[in-house]
């Protein structure tokens, strides 16, 4: 299919996207790497992770990838600490296209955002991201949803925003990428604390409190890395924020409850702020910032077991009184 829009990743959120641009007009080829995954969906035309919802005819299902060969852009969603694997196995399908990265957090094997990953690995390729407050499962159902997309290379974005839009995606375009990228990473680092403050029982009040503070270190961050500040108060920031850290629909923010409560979290699900609370830190580590990010370092210490919930509320209550 000439033009068709590639998505690689069946995943809830892949699918999510196939069944939306579909009904918007598109032509879509979604890739799944496992066979009997795509045999199941070319069957049935269900997918299972979207409770049943069903691809629209015009979806093509495949897990050969020379299939998107004539796609010019193509939608990654496979998680964060899967893309560098995903990239270096098919690099060489991937060459001149529009890449648009769909995951959110920091790679901790490189540090690195999802499209410095995708550069790396397809030097003639576009990097893109988009990201923004969307749950899998709303977009499924058709409702009406607003995104960033960013990338450097404005005929490229206007291209691929036009693309993509339509009545159920509103894309906005932005050419901040590391503060597109730092926002979606970050929001899902934070909503593990909100959940772990909710699951303790420490109340809304503390949640806002929670998601203000998390979101001046956000801020703070990214800015640092070159992030322009109003990037981070739109979609990719404070409204992704607001939507992770306040419904449990959002892995990360049960995630943290779970662990608030005492239970074990759910280790079949994609809770990408695990990782990348480690990444982030280490990278802040690095520049010699880890004391401007206490909550991120927080939930890395809280989520590999350093440090219990009492002791991290303790020590986030206690530090040396400053201004707002
Ligand atoms: N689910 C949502 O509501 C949502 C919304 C916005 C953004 N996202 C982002 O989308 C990304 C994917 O999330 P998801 O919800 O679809 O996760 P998911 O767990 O539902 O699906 C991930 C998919 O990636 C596939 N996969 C994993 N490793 C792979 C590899 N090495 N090669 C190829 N395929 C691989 C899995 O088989 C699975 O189909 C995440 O970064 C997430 O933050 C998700
Ligand atoms: O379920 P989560 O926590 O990965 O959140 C999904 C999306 O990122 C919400 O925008």
């Amino acid at each position: 299919m000439n033009g068709a829009v590639g998505i690689v990743g069946a995943g809830a959120f892949g699918a999510a996207l196939a069944i939306a641009l579909a009904r918007q007009g598109r032509d879509v080829w979604l890739w799944a790497r496992d066979a009997a995954v795509v045999d199941h969906m070319r069957t049935t035309r269900e997918i299972r992770r979207l409770s049943g919802a069903v691809l629209p005819e015009n979806v093509s299902v495949t897990a050969d990838m020379s299939d998107l060969g004539l796609c010019p852009a193509i939608l990654l969603s496979v998680p964060m600490q899967a893309l560098g694997g995903f990239l270096s196995l098919h690099a060489g399908n991937l060459k001149d296209r529009h890449l648009v990265a769909c995951c959110k957090g920091m790679d901790l094997a490189t540090q690195r955002g999802p499209t410095g990953l995708i550069a790396s690995a397809c030097p003639k390729a576009t990097p893109m991201i988009l990201t923004g407050p969307s749950f899998a499962a709303d977009i499924a159902q058709g409702q009406a949803t607003a995104l960033t997309l960013a990338c450097t290379d404005e005929a490229a974005l206007k291209h691929v925003q036009q693309d993509l839009s339509g009545p159920i995606l509103r894309i906005y375009r932005n050419s901040d990428v590391i503060g597109a990228e730092l926002g979606g990473a970050l929001k899902n680092v934070i909503a593990i604390a909100a959940g772990i403050v909710m699951g303790a029982g420490l109340g809304e009040s503390a949640r806002a409190a929670l998601m203000t503070r998390g979101f001046a270190e956000m801020v703070r961050f990214a800015t640092q890395l070159g992030a322009r500040p109003e990037t981070l108060m739109g979609l990719s920031g404070f409204g992704d924020l607001v939507l992770t850290c306040t419904s449990d629909q959002s892995r990360n923010f049960r995630h943290g409850l779970a662990l608030g409560r005492g239970d074990s979290p759910d280790a079949s699900l994609t809770v990408e702020g695990v990782a990348t609370a480690q990444a982030i830190l280490a990278q802040a580590a690095h520049l010699g910032v880890a004391d401007q990010i206490p909550v991120t370092a927080m939930v890395a210490r809280v989520t590999t077991g350093k440090t219990t919930i009492p002791d991290a509320i303790h020590a986030l209550m206690s530090r040396p009184l400053k201004e707002e």
